[in-house]
């Protein structure tokens, strides 16, 4: 078997983040949310990003997933050039190498489990049928085969969450995004899903990034990024 995360890193790297800005407007002018933050992540590397709440964690991960854009500096991902693409192009980049998982779930009320996880597919074009055999194995992969049918109001918080990292890997992104991920959950289920989410990173050799408040997950992935207002320090 060749190692993908090698194959993967030897061509260029899965993100590669230069000179990054952001400022917004606010009553007073203007307020430099990201200054000139730079960084690379290697494929198959898995990246905590912590720091102090408001330091800019989730402002510099929603302009890594594409749904925000950065005032100035180039974000590549799968060497592509992510804001030369026009909206339309970065949505089509997004669904076919990003997963995203927040720490609210965001799963859609009106699907079930097993609808929410086939929606991905289905957006790429799946066949009905395809989609569900898919989503079913990925739901099983998370131990939730007994879950299918329930609409999320009727999962608990660890199993809603368990249907979203299903969702979000259930078309092999390269690349998974999560912004507090257990955020919401107990220490225990917390400890669970990212347990899940570092297998299935490992299985599919993807790239993940997570931002998170807790050092003990943080201290679980291969290198950590702190942020401080707005700036970025690399640990050694
Ligand atoms: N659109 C906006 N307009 C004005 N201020 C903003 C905007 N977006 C973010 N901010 C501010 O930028 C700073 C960084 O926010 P961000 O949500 O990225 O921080 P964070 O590190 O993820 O915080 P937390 O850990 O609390 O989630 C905060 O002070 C926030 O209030």
């Amino acid at each position: 078997m060749t190692n993908m995360n090698l194959d993967r890193a030897a061509l260029r790297p899965a993100i590669a983040v230069s000179q990054l800005s952001k400022r917004v407007a606010d009553a007073t002018g203007e307020l430099t949310i990201l200054h000139e933050v730079d960084f690379a992540v290697q494929a198959g590397e898995t990246l905590a990003i912590v720091g102090a709440s408001g330091s800019g964690k989730s402002t510099l991960l929603g302009i890594l997933a594409g749904l925000d854009t950065p005032s100035d500096g180039t974000v590549a991902l799968e060497g592509v050039d992510i804001f030369k693409l026009d909206e339309d192009g970065r949505a089509v980049f997004r669904q076919n190498n990003l997963g995203f998982v927040f720490q609210s779930f965001q799963l859609l009320a009106h699907l079930t489990a097993l609808e929410n996880v086939m929606l991905p597919l289905e957006l790429r074009g799946f066949t009905h049928a395809n989609a569900q055999a898919r989503a079913e194995a990925m739901l099983a992969r998370v131990g939730l085969s007994s879950r299918l049918g329930h609409y999320p109001k009727y999962l608990s918080g660890g199993e809603q969450q368990r249907v979203a990292l299903a969702r979000a890997f259930v078309t092999e992104p390269p690349l998974l995004l999560a912004d507090e991920p257990t955020g919401s959950l107990d220490a225990a289920t917390g400890a669970a899903v990212v347990e899940l989410m570092f297998a299935l990173n490992r299985e599919r050799g993807s790239t993940l990034v997570l931002v998170t408040h807790d050092l003990n997950i943080a201290a679980r992935c291969g290198r950590t990024l702190t942020m401080a207002a707005g700036r970025l320090r690399q640990e050694p």
